[in-house]
């Protein structure tokens, strides 16, 4: 259905091929799975699919892409729509109408369909991915997460076809995502649907895969084969993943039931022993307090009598469904929204009312869409703008993004960068200020998992050196790793706030891998097992 010959694509001015020599055959009804590190060319690939490669992105594509017999080198991306459906990692970017049921009718429309079939497809479509109560919704008042559903919507009621997704569960909550990977796990079965996925989070996909492609970022020929193989010799790989390998286990595991199959020895090893005790929440000078916060977008109360309070020295997860008021939370702690009721006190400071600069000193966030905090033509007018801003020595800013990120080219437009480079680049921005309290919405989108582990050593410097930081996340892993705190928002009130390893371990919805594995045992990352047990990990 796909076929990829001698295929090498390299940017305007870039110094080597994001993609080289790649031959690829994905069979007719198969999902194939495209991992690989952060810039390593996976949404490169997939744009040679849909033909946004090199139609709208320049740059020169050599040898053949052909889908459904169709050359994507003579097949604009129009002429491709009624086989190949997309989704990009940015929802917003890619919108064409100005409302909910608009845009999921949108591709059919384009298509001709009948209108009894468009009504029917609508209806199915709100149901199947939750958005029914937003059907008349304006998409620019959408959280993330749904945009991002309608964005996977789009492209469902069409039926192409081939389907080709860039992390499309990025900014799902876990439930979400399971759901969608049902139903195209379902559209490949039942329909026999092509489906070319790129992702970071493995751990919520790999074993619906029937081949994984690895790009090694090395620029030698991707690795195609049987998702446990491929496993075994793959850089990036989900935490069962590791724990298999920690363990010396063979076939490796792909899911939670593989590995609780083979956990028993495990567990029996583990039995008697703790994991550390993590460090208490309650310490910590206060450096946020909000109380009775109640705040409303438009017509809608979102946040309904929040009381929270950040600490000094310690990271905080917020957790909860799409939709839940995290971004909200966030943006009202900076001041981008004033509440109805309540009080926030951030370093004596009430954010909606101070001035920008003032309330900068004390509370940076890096938002959801990174490119709404870059404004420069390129990665190092970026920087030195940082430095500048925030009175840090010149070089601060791109110490740090290479510190996080190797690679990223200074050159380049914030534009042009991948996903996790640019996420990277806005991180960097943010912290080179310092500011006493950070909050991330959802950072890590785009990271690989070893771009996250420079990530959280980066936030544990902070936190010890006696910053707090909040992130909004639906990276159950990421929270189990890096968060002492863990707190759930649900319909805009806290349903749960405490350790992270209490809040987490009981939750079928917020519990890691490594919890689900060993349940009832508290351990919650494959590193703590491999300490207790001096496995190599
Ligand atoms: N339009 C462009 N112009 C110049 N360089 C680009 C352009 N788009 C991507 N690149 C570069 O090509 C490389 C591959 O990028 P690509 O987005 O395909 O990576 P990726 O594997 O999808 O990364 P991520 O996981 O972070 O999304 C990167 O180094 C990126 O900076
Ligand atoms: N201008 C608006 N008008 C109406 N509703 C809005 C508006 N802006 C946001 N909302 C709604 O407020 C709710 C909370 O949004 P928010 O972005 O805070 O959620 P979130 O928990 O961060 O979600 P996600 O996990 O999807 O990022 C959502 O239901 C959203 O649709």
């Amino acid at each position: 259905m796909i076929t990829f010959e001698d295929v090498t694509v390299t940017y305007a001015d870039a110094e080597r091929p994001a993609l080289a020599g790649v031959d690829l055959h994905i069979p007719e009804g198969e999902l194939v799975l495209l991992v690989g590190p952060s810039g390593s060319g996976k949404s490169t690939l997939l744009g040679a699919v849909n033909g946004l490669v090199p139609h709208f992105t320049g740059g020169e594509l050599r040898g053949r892409v052909t889908v459904a017999g169709r050359d994507t080198r003579t097949h604009r991306p129009r002429d491709l729509a009624d086989v190949v459906g997309s989704v990009g990692q940015d929802p917003l970017a890619h919108f064409v109408t100005d409302t909910v049921e608009d845009e999921l009718a949108y591709g059919m429309e384009s298509l001709g369909l009948p209108g009894d079939v468009m009504r029917r497809r609508v209806e199915e479509t709100l149901d199947l991915l939750g958005l029914a109560d937003l059907r008349d919704r304006p998409l620019s008042t959408l959280s993330g997460g749904q945009q991002q559903r309608v964005a996977i919507g789009s492209v469902l009621t069409v039926h192409p076809r081939v389907l080709v997704l860039d992390e499309p569960t990025s900014a799902l909550d876990p439930g979400a995502a399971e759901e969608v990977l049902a139903v195209l796990q379902r559209l490949v079965h039942d329909l026999g649907t092509t489906v070319l996925l790129a992702e970071h989070r493995l751990e919520r996909v790999v074993q619906y895969a029937d081949q994984v492609v690895l790009l090694d970022g090395g620029g030698a020929p991707p690795v195609v084969g049987a998702p446990a193989e491929v496993m075994a010799v793959s850089p990036v790989h989900p935490p069962v993943v590791s724990l298999g390998r920690a363990a010396g286990w063979s076939p490796l595991p792909l899911s939670i039931r593989d590995a609780r199959r083979r956990a028993a020895p495990l567990r029996e090893r583990l039995d008697g022993r703790t994991p550390p005790a993590p460090a208490p929440v309650t310490d910590g000078r206060t450096l946020a307090r909000v109380s009775g916060l109640q705040v409303r977008r438009g017509p809608v109360p979102v946040l309904r009598g929040l009381d929270l309070d950040l600490r000094a020295g310690q990271v905080t997860a917020l957790m909860g469904r799409n939709g839940a008021g995290k971004s909200t939370l966030l943006g009202t702690l900076v001041g981008l929204h004033a509440p109805a009721a309540g009080r926030i006190d951030v370093g004596g400071l009430e954010p909606a009312k101070a001035r920008p600069a003032q309330v900068l000193r004390h509370v940076g966030l890096v938002p959801q869409e990174p490119r709404d905090l870059l404004y420069c033509d390129t990665v190092a007018a970026e920087c030195a703008a940082a430095d500048r801003d925030s009175g840090a020595a010149s070089g601060s800013c791109r110490a740090l993004v290479s510190r996080l990120l190797p690679g990223v080219p200074d050159g380049l437009h914030p534009r042009d960068l991948s996903e996790g480079q640019r996420l990277t680049l806005a991180l960097a921005v943010v912290l080179t200020a310092r500011p006493g309290l950070v909050l991330l919405d959802e950072p890590t989108r785009g990271l690989d998992y070893a771009a996250k582990a420079r990530l959280v050593e980066l936030l544990r410097e902070l936190a010890a050196a006696g910053h707090g930081i909040l992130l909004a996340t639906h990276d159950v892993e990421l929270a189990a790793e890096l968060a002492h705190r863990t707190v759930i928002l649900a319909e805009g009130e806290v349903v749960a706030d405490g350790p992270t390893a209490e809040v987490v371990v009981s939750s079928p919805a917020f519990a890691p891998q490594v919890a689900k594995v060993l349940a009832p045992a508290p351990w919650l990352t494959v590193r703590q097992v491999a300490d207790a047990l001096g496995l190599p990990a």
